[in-house]
């Protein structure tokens, strides 16, 4: 595959009254072309300092970056055609239409204004493009974003939490627009705090916390290294489960039971757990592996609170999965 961005060792240090902060520290990122990439991290981990870093909003201190095989900011002119952006919210006219708007940054942009019409479909507004932008919903003004940002027909589209404030509607139809976008042969970086929505849209992630990659691959990968460690385990029916939960905690299992199951936290060999029930004439009917989902991940690497000196500094990129430990070896 090849990198549509690469970003190494990128660093940023913000001077206030308070002394210098490490936005960024040392941070990586590859987003492979074609992909829909996650951009994920807590508050304040270094998001928006990286994305406006790429742009040349920002400056930073140390580190490359390069964009569609060129390095920026040295080659940013070159490349600004080929990536649409919205970081801030940009701001429209209400009183135009967004076939106005977008006919207006056309012209400005020297794009053909044919292209108005194919991004207004895109992004599903062609229907109501005739109308004024004050009558939009939050969404729809989301989608007209967008839509600017598509205009020049971008090879990387970059935008920073396209979801925030829509609700469960508009994240709908913002999570289509990725998929048809992604679908159309680009490549999409997105940044957001809605792991489910990264988890359903992205092919791929990283995960950033206190200026830091934490991990990055596909969603699949991720996940897998993740594996949660548990079981899920259920017994004939009519069989004691209070006794069948004793007989594996003596033996060290973390058993939580449940009404008509219980889980096994850290079992790291559950044919341990058929053997020692088995020996007691118990039998397993059920002994599903229980998976992790991105918001585990998330959380077991960044933490729930983002503060600094609490939050996983190890790059586990590159680590193996292995080497867990648990009960039952
Ligand atoms: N202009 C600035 N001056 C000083 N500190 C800044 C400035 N901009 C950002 N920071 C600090 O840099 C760190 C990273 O901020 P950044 O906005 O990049 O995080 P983020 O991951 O985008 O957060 P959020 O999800 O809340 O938008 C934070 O500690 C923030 O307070």
């Amino acid at each position: 595959m090849t990198a549509v961005l690469e970003i190494s060792g990128l660093r940023k240090t913000y001077r206030g009254r308070k002394g210098v902060r490490n936005a960024l520290d040392g941070f990586d990122m590859v987003v492979e072309a074609g992909q829909v990439h996650g951009f994920l991290g807590p508050n304040g981990s270094g998001k928006t300092t990286t994305l406006r870093t790429l742009l040349g909003l920002i400056k930073p201190n140390e580190g490359r970056m390069s964009i569609l095989g060129r390095e920026v900011p040295k080659h940013l002119p070159e490349v600004a055609r080929e990536v649409g952006a919205i970081v801030e919210s940009p701001q429209f006219f209400g009183n135009f239409t967004a076939e106005t708007t977008l006919s207006l940054l056309a012209d400005a942009g020297g794009v053909n204004r044919n292209r108005v019409y194919s991004v207004l479909d895109l992004v599903g507004l062609r229907d109501r493009s005739k109308e004024r932008v004050k009558t939009y919903s939050l969404g729809m003004k989301q989608r007209l974003a967008v839509a600017s940002a598509l205009l020049k027909e971008p090879k990387l589209l970059i935008l920073d939490e396209p979801a925030n404030g829509l609700d469960p509607g508009g994240i709908r139809e913002m999570r289509t627009l990725m998929r048809d976008l992604s679908a159309a042969g680009m490549t999409v970086l997105l940044s957001s705090h809605i792991l489910g929505e990264i988890q359903l849209i992205c092919d791929s992630v990283t995960i950033i916390s206190a200026g830091k990659r934490v991990t990055s691959g596909s969603v699949a990968e991720v996940l897998a290294r993740h594996k949660s460690g548990a079981v899920k385990v259920r017994l004939e029916p009519g069989v004691d489960m209070m006794g069948a939960a004793q007989i594996l905690r003596a033996a060290g299992a973390a058993v939580t039971l449940d009404t008509d199951h219980f889980t096994v936290g850290n079992a790291s060999n559950p044919a341990q757990i058929t053997k020692l029930l088995a020996q007691q004439e118990i039998y397993v009917t059920e002994l599903t592996p229980v998976a992790a989902d991105l918001e585990d991940v998330f959380l077991e690497l960044t933490g729930t609170a983002p503060v600094e000196g609490q939050n996983r500094q190890v790059d586990e990129t590159a680590m193996s999965a292995a080497g867990k430990g648990g009960w039952g070896q």
